[in-house]
C-alpha cells in the first residue's frame, strides 16, 4: 500500500485501525486502515464488492466490525458507540425518505429521530441550503431524482454532525445538481465539517476531494493525493492513474 507523507503528522478525526468484516467465511474488509483529518473530504473508490458501503456502515454505528479499532474525535467506537452516531451524518446509497410525506413533514420526521428539538425555521434554513426552498410543502413523490438526493443530504444534517459520510450521493443525477451538491459540501468542509464520499466518478476525485482511498477485494490498495497516484504510478493522465490502480496486474508492483 503507498501512504500519504502527511500520515504520521496530523491529529485525525477519524481513525480506522485494523478494521475487518467477516460476513460467515466471506472477508468483506480485511485490516484496513484510513485517517481522516478535519476538514478534509476522503474519496472512496473501488469496484463492485470492494467493501466500500460495508466501512462507511461501520463507521455509520450500524454494522459492527469483527475486528480492528475506531476510533472518532478520541473516542474508541467499541466505547461510545452512541455519543459517535451522534457526531455522525450518514446519507446512504437508497433514499432514505416517505415519497407520500412533504419535504416539510420528511425533515420534522427526521428531527423527531434524531432527539434534537429543530425549529421549522431552522429545517427552513436547511431546505434553502440545498436550493429546495420553493418545495417545502411538496410531496417527495413529486420531486426530481437530484432533489430527492438533495433532502436525502439535508435530512443527514439535521442533527448538526461533524462528520460525513456519503455513499454515492450523486448517482444517476444531472450534472448541475451534482456541481450544487459538490459546491454545497466544499462550503460544509470549510465550515470544518469532515466528509468520506463514495463515488465511481473520477471529476468528483479530482474537484471535491483532498485525498482518495482505493479499495479492492477488502483491502486498501492506495490512499493519498491525485499527485501522489501520479508518482505512484508513474503515469501522467488521471484516467490511467485511475486504471492502474484498481487493475490487479498492476498492484502487485507496491
Ligand atoms: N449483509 C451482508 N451479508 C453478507 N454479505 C454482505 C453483506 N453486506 C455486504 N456483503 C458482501 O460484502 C462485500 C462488500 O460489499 P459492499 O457493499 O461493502 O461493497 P461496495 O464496495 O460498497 O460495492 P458497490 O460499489 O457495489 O456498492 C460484497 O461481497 C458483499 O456481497
Amino acid at each position: 500500500m503507498v501512504k500519504s507523507s502527511v500520515e504520521c503528522e496530523v491529529d485525525y478525526v477519524i481513525s480506522i485501525e485494523k478494521v475487518s468484516k467477516r460476513y460467515g467465511r466471506k472477508k468483506s474488509l480485511n485490516k484496513v486502515s484510513l485517517h481522516v483529518k478535519k476538514g478534509e473530504v476522503l474519496g472512496l473508490l473501488g469496484p463492485n464488492g470492494a467493501g466500500k458501503s460495508t466501512l462507511l456502515s461501520i463507521l455509520a454505528t450500524l454494522t459492527k466490525p469483527s475486528g480492528g479499532e475506531v476510533v472518532i474525535n478520541g473516542q474508541r467506537l467499541k466505547k461510545a458507540k452512541k455519543h459517535i452516531r451522534s457526531q455522525i451524518g450518514y446519507v446512504p446509497q437508497d433514499i432514505a425518505l416517505w415519497e407520500e410525506l412533504t419535504v416539510k413533514e420528511n425533515m420534522r420526521l427526521w428531527s423527531k429521530m434524531t432527539g434534537r428539538s429543530v425549529s421549522d425555521d431552522e429545517l427552513k434554513t436547511l431546505c434553502k441550503s440545498v436550493q429546495l426552498e420553493g418545495k417545502w410543502s411538496e410531496k417527495v413523490q413529486n420531486l426530481s431524482g437530484g432533489m430527492k438526493r438533495k433532502l436525502n443530504i439535508a435530512v443527514a444534517l439535521i442533527h448538526k454532525p461533524a462528520i460525513l459520510l456519503m455513499d454515492e450521493p450523486t448517482v444517476g443525477i444531472d450534472l448541475q445538481s451534482k456541481m450544487e451538491i459538490g459546491r454545497y459540501i466544499q462550503k460544509l468542509t470549510r465550515e470544518g465539517k469532515t466528509v468520506i464520499y463514495i463515488t465511481h466518478d473520477l471529476n468528483e476525485i479530482l474537484g471535491l476531494c483532498h485525498r482518495f482511498a482505493v479499495l479492492k477485494e477488502g483491502e486498501v490498495q492506495f490512499i493519498g493525493t491525485m499527485e501522489e497516484a501520479r508518482t505512484a504510478t508513474r503515469q501522467h493522465s488521471d484516467e490511467a492513474v485511475i486504471y492502474q490502480l484498481l487493475h490487479p496486474a498492476v498492484q502487485r508492483g507496491y
